[in-house]
């Protein structure tokens, strides 16, 4: 038999039918798939030493988060995003790395085109408004930052702990919220960059406690 063809698209093997994945150093388990869009919830990517280790790595370099000027390409500080993140370099520490090689192989997407690692924090009451992780095409400053691999093409949002009350991931067109763990990560993918998709999601206020997540968006080439 020939061997299977590399997918067009971030996805796990789902023609192994199997509850258990296995990236590498460790087996994830899937805990819910959604065929369209394809979207699957994970359950131990992290160990819980992983998820604390990553979280105090991260914490020193915390700044407000900025989100993408999609007019010029640059980054602004916007009101619908109040939590604050960091991005790792990919590769830029040990446990990064080992992270990054899990989501390539869970994926099957080269650890190229993922961009740095994203690690953000939300206090109480913080919150990221729904959005689309996709560059707007109709936007002037998407052509300089789709020069560095492409365009967006999935998310994997890794829940690194869990907020006492709310924080859930919505999706408003899909009428589905996830509620944080530590260790499990979600996956979505978008074959276009279009709101047909249907990957509108967002960051619901943290009631109580506080969250962190680190998110790994991928990209269609090597991002430079
Ligand atoms: O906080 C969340 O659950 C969503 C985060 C998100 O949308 C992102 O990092 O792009
Ligand atoms: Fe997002």
């Amino acid at each position: 038999m020939p061997a299977p063809a590399p997918p067009t698209l971030p996805q796990p093997d789902w023609n192994t039918a199997a509850r258990c994945f296995d990236c590498g150093d460790r087996s994830v388990e899937l805990l819910l798939r959604l065929q369209q869009p394809p979207l699957a919830l994970f359950d131990g990517l992290l160990s819980a030493p992983e998820c604390a280790a990553l979280i105090e790595s991260a914490r020193p370099r915390l700044a407000r988060s900025l989100t993408v000027q999609t007019r010029s390409g640059g980054s602004e500080i916007n009101p619908d995003r109040t939590s604050s993140g960091m991005f790792f370099g990919r590769g830029e520490t040990e446990l990064v790395q080992r992270l990054e090689a899990r989501i390539a192989r869970l994926l099957r997407w080269p650890l190229q085109n993922g961009e740095g690692l994203q690690v953000l924090h939300y206090p109480p009451g913080g919150e990221y408004k729904p959005h689309y992780d996709y560059f707007d095409p109709a936007e002037p400053g998407t052509a300089a930052l789709m020069r560095r691999g492409g365009q967006r093409v999935a998310t994997l949002i890794i829940y690194l702990n869990q907020p006492q009350r709310g924080g859930a991931t919505t999706f408003p067109d899909l009428g589905l919220e996830v509620l944080p763990r530590g260790g499990q990560a979600l996956f979505f993918a978008y074959e276009r960059a279009h709101p047909g998709t249907r990957t509108l999601h967002g960051g619901a206020p943290v009631w109580e406690g506080e969250k962190w997540i680190a998110t790994k968006w991928l990209r269609e080439r090597e991002f430079v």
